[in-house]
């Protein structure tokens, strides 16, 4: 059973000039809480508006030294599918499966973005991992983000641009709980939190007849 919590794109006309959420203040609802069983999840649909959501996506798909990094599975290489950039404070070390990323230094755009986040939330993190889906083939696999460096109950603020994909989650031990699976839109905001990452996995599974990029950026705060 799938338990269906699509949202799906819906435009409205706001076009901000600065990068405070108060300009577009009547565009972002109160979040959608989602909290089956031992995951804690909110949604802001509208986090961005789109406008500044198109800018931000141009930018960053534009400005990113993306780079298709290699996993080792099974003793054999092979290219991860999708692109990724990692960014952060100086010094923040970032490893899972066997990549060990160092982060490289804010892009302007992203900080701007890591402060609304904190306008909104009050969550402060100190790097960030982007994630470009070029297309329906890039994809994403089962896993938690509760590496030991992320610490015991890790927020995670997940930022999505450009075109809408599947984010599905699964309990780890209990198959009896239905898969969440959502639909996250251009400008949305998804927080992850509480004790999410022990008992759930996500993914992002691939799509057929998605041909247009999609930018994720999930916040983080690792402790090295
Ligand atoms: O692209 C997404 O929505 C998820 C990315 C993710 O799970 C991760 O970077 O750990
Ligand atoms: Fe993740």
């Amino acid at each position: 059973m799938i338990q269906n919590c699509a949202t799906l794109l819906t435009g409205h006309s706001m076009k901000p000039t600065t990068p405070s959420l108060f300009d577009q203040q009547n565009t972002i609802a109160e979040p959608q809480h989602i909290h089956p069983k031992q995951a804690d999840l909110l949604l802001y649909p509208h986090f961005l508006a789109p406008a500044q959501a198109d800018h931000y996506l141009n930018q960053l798909l534009d400005d990113t030294p993306w780079q298709q990094d290699e996993i080792r599975v099974f003793g054999k290489t092979h290219k991860i599918p999708r692109l990724q950039h990692f960014q952060g404070d100086a010094g923040i070390r970032y490893q899972y499966s066997d990549l060990i990323l160092n982060s490289q230094p804010w892009h302007p755009q992203v900080n701007a973005i890591k402060a609304l986040i904190y306008e909104l939330t009050n969550y402060r993190f100190n790097s960030v991992l982007l994630n470009q889906y070029r297309h329906g083939n890039d994809k994403m696999g089962w896993h938690s983000d509760d590496e030991p460096e992320l610490g015991p109950n890790p927020v995670i603020a997940s930022v999505t641009l450009g075109t809408a994909r599947k984010f599905v989650l699964k309990h780890k031990y209990d198959t009896d709980i239905a898969k969440v699976e959502l639909v996250l839109p251009h400008g949305s905001l998804l927080i992850m939190q509480g004790t999410t990452q022990h008992f759930w996995q996500h993914a992002v599974p691939a799509s057929r007849r998605i041909f247009t990029p999609r930018i994720n950026l999930t916040f983080r705060s690792v402790i090295n």
